[in-house]
Order: C-alpha cells, then structure tokens, then sequence
C-alpha cells in the first residue's frame, strides 16, 4: 500500500523544518504553488536530502512547447511525480511527457479538481456531461499521451481502474477522516472508502496539519487507508 501523501501547504521553509521534526519515518510529501513560488528549487533539494519522496503539485497548463521546457527544468530536481492538467489537451500533455524523457518522474494528469461539482462544471467550464464522464474522457486522454495516471476524486477512482487498468495511477486529494470538516472540498471521501473504491494514492493536507497532533493523525489515517486497523 502507498504510503498516504502529505499535502505541505506552508508558506516558508520554517513551517516545513518545524512539521516534518514531528515525524521520524520517511515520508512522501506534496509541495504544491504556495510553497514552491515562495522557496523554489532549493526547498525540494532540502526536502531529499531528508530522504522523503515528493510529488510536485504544480498542475502545469500552457501551449505545449512551453510545457515541454517547463518539464525539462523540473525533471532536473529528481522528484517523483509531477502533474499537468489534462484540459491542456492531448499535444500539451505529450510535450508534457517529452519534456521528463530522461528521468524516472511519474506524470500524471489533473481532471476535475475536487473542489469541483457537477453544478460548477456545468456553470463555469460548460461542460454539459456528468462528472464522472468528463472525468474518464481525461483520464482516458491521459492514457492516450502516455501519462502514468490521474488526478481525480475518489468518486471516480474505480470507473478509471475498470477503464484504464490496475497500473494507472489514482491519485485522490479531497479525503476527510469522518468527521473532519470539508472545508473547500466538494467530492470528498475517507481514507477507507479511498482503499475500498480504488486509490492508488491518498493526498491529504489540512486533516494532517492543521490537527492538534499531527503524527498521530497521520499515523491513524495510514491505518485506515491501509486496511489493518
Ligand atoms: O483536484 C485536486 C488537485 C489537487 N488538490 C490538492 O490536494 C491538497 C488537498 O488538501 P486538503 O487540505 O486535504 O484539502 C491541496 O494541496 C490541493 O491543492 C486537491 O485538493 N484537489
């Protein structure tokens, strides 16, 4: 089972020091705009040097040849996922994935963000299918350019597992612990409904840090996602 991927919405490198001290297990933790606009290349290097994995949350969507240049600088930080959104297209999505041709970083692609309903989809982007369908024809497209899998709700993850396969990764941010309150999230799920719908992976942020104790939150959301309670 894939270790749950720490959302680290900080804004400084501070912040980061003073939450990752609470831990003592390897990680694998999500650097996304916020921290990355703030301290950049440096704070990745920081963060493997701890020996923790990382998945780039900076969602690139550009004309193609710019994505492609934009991957080929990131791939040189050696991290382990990185991710476009897939309403860039198929040809920005395959220069997505020129641009990682020499390293090992999983490519994946958003589909609808989270915080996204079926209503809003309607009313901002005029997309006039369901969610899940708009969400499968990404996944679908993303297959298509190569990618290594999606973003989506775990709503979606098991339609994109049946249509896409076991190996397609299902990377799911908007997971609530019962109880904890949604917040921004629209298509929200436990980390035990995340396992029995079909994850591969589970991001979570505010239910880790902003917790009274983070470690023992972490710790108890890795119990449930994994099963072995
Ligand atoms: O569709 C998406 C894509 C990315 N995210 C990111 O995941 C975390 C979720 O944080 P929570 O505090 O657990 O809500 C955050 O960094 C988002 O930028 C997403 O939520 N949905």
């Amino acid at each position: 089972m894939n270790k749950p991927i720490i959302a680290l919405d900080f804004a400084s490198k501070q912040q980061v020091e003073e939450f990752l001290a609470q831990f003592s297990e390897p990680l694998f933790v999500k650097v996304g705009m916020e921290l990355y606009y703030q301290e950049g290349p440096e704070l990745i290097r920081y963060i493997k040097s701890l020996g923790h994995e990382i998945f780039l949350d900076l969602k690139l969507h550009d004309i193609p040849n710019t994505v492609e240049s934009a991957m080929r600088g990131l791939s040189k930080l050696g991290v382990d996922m990185v991710n476009v959104h897939a309403a860039g297209g198929l040809e920005m999505m395959k220069a997505a994935k020129r641009g990682l041709a020499d390293s090992d970083t999983k490519l994946i692609a958003v589909t609808q963000l989270t915080s996204t309903s079926e209503k809003q989809m309607h009313e901002d982007q005029w997309i006039y299918v369901s969610l899940e369908e708009s969400v499968l024809h990404y996944a679908k497209r993303a297959m298509q350019a190569g990618l290594d899998g999606v973003v989506c709700s775990v709503l979606e993850a098991q339609a994109i597992r049946d249509a896409c396969g076991q190996e397609f990764l299902r990377v799911t941010p908007g997971i609530r612990p019962a109880a904890v309150s949604a917040d921004d999230q629209k298509r929200i799920a436990t980390p035990a409904q995340a396992r029995e719908k079909g994850s591969s992976h589970i991001v979570v942020g505010r239910a880790i840090t902003k917790a009274d104790n983070p470690s023992e939150s972490y710790s108890q959301i890795a119990t449930e996602w994994s099963g072995h309670q």
